[in-house]
């Protein structure tokens, strides 16, 4: 990760006052998100409409422990896997999923907490003795934003625990503290899962460039999910590394390559229309802007990348009519039927047979609704 020399935070104040109240367990659920519209366009300065996935979540646990324990992190038995049955058994975990578990996203939480307060002069209170553990039902690297949630919930405890209120972070300022987290860690990410996991419900997102560099985030439109038509989750069994998905698209992208740039702008005006067509409760005219959404993608990142099972999951669903994208960088697509109830029968039953998992799409409410 480069970084760039600044002048030191002033540092942390030796004698940190202890917690005015008494600690207690923190927990944060985060939800899964789909990317209906835009993606991966809001990592170019595009546009997206993005949506909290009520089917599926991350939650994060901030135990506090007596004073003096100091913080420690829980693996978590499937994700962290340190117990192999054989070597065979180990390759094929690393082959699957990674080496990586979300122990590390819990830890370059931390990390940029504690940066972001230094860098405010924000004193906190002296409270460093808690457990953080984590459980998360999101398809692993399944393109459902499971890497951000985990990192928004850990965010969402810390914040909680310290006592740092909402309105000190800015709500259009917290989604970049949840990106950051990711950056930390290499991981390839664009902003719209972290806004909407911010920011709950649907929302439609203008990335513009000026906008970005004058305020450090974008336009955030709260749309209301009652607009949403009945749309269709459907995933396999895949793990896809977002990193690997995104590399060679940011770097031609940097380098100012025609043929990306005018694409990526092409994949943002899917989701400016797409809000129209949401409003409009133009269906069939959504169902064109999805098609024409994952389509752009393919010519930009090329089969390989996309991979055969990814490219079959969107065949098989076309295969009936519906329209079909990737909800994130792979792994998952959303699907819409626009003729209806017949076509969303004929769908179901393909995807059974392919032996894709298929579940109606839930929108969570808007984060301000929630309890
Ligand atoms: N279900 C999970 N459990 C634990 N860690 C996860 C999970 N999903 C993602 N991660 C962590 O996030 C990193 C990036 O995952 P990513 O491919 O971005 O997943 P997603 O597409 O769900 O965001 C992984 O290398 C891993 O460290
Ligand atoms: O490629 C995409 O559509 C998204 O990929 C990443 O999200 P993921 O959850 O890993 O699918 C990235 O974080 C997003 O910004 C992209 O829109
Ligand atoms: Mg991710």
């Amino acid at each position: 990760m480069g970084t760039r020399q600044t002048a030191p935070p002033p540092a942390m104040p030796a004698e940190r006052p202890p917690l005015a109240r008494k600690a207690v367990p923190v927990t944060s659920r985060v939800h899964a998100r789909v990317g209906l519209l835009g993606n991966p366009s809001d990592g170019f300065f595009g546009k997206t409409i993005s949506l909290s996935l009520e089917n599926f979540y991350a939650e994060v646990t901030l135990t506090p422990q007596p004073r003096g324990r100091g913080i420690s992190f829980k693996p978590h038995a499937v994700h962290d896997r340190c117990q192999f049955s054989s070597l065979e058994d180990l390759f094929d975990r690393v082959e699957s999923a990674g080496y990586y578990g979300g122990v590390r996203l819990l830890m370059a939480a931390c990390k940029r907490f504690y940066q972001h307060c230094q860098k405010r002069g924000r004193t906190l209170p002296a409270a460093d003795d808690f457990v953080l553990s984590y459980d998360t039902t999101i398809p692993r690297q399944a393109g459902l934003s499971g890497s951000s949630a985990i990192a928004c919930a850990a965010l969402n405890c810390l914040c909680s625990h310290y006592g740092v209120a909402a309105e000190e972070i800015a709500l259009p300022e917290r989604p970049n503290l949840v990106l950051s987290v990711e950056q930390e860690l290499g991981i390839t990410a664009g902003l719209q899962d972290r806004v909407i996991q911010v920011y709950g419900g649907l929302v439609y997102m203008d990335f513009d460039r000026s906008t970005m560099k004058r305020d450090g985030h974008g336009l955030y439109t709260p749309l209301p999910p009652a607009l949403l038509p009945r749309l269709w989750l459907i995933y396999a069994d895949n793990p896809s590394d977002s990193g690997r998905v995104h590399s060679d698209v940011k770097r031609r992208w940097a380098e100012g390559d025609p043929e990306v740039r005018e694409k990526m702008e092409l994949v943002a005006a899917c989701a400016e229309e797409g809000k129209e067509a949401l409003i409009s409760g133009d269906w069939v005219r959504l169902a064109q802007l999805m098609d024409r959404n994952f389509d752009l993608r393919r010519e930009m990142f090329g089969d390989a990348a996309l991979g055969e099972l990814n490219l079959r999951m969107v065949a098989t669903a076309r295969s009936v009519g519906a329209a079909a994208k990737f909800t994130g960088s792979g792994g998952a697509i959303v699907a819409l039927c626009p003729l209806g109830e017949q076509q969303e029968e004929l769908l179901r039953d393909v995807c059974v047979a392919e032996g894709f998992s298929i579940e109606e799409i839930k929108c969570a409410p808007p984060t301000s609704e929630q309890g």
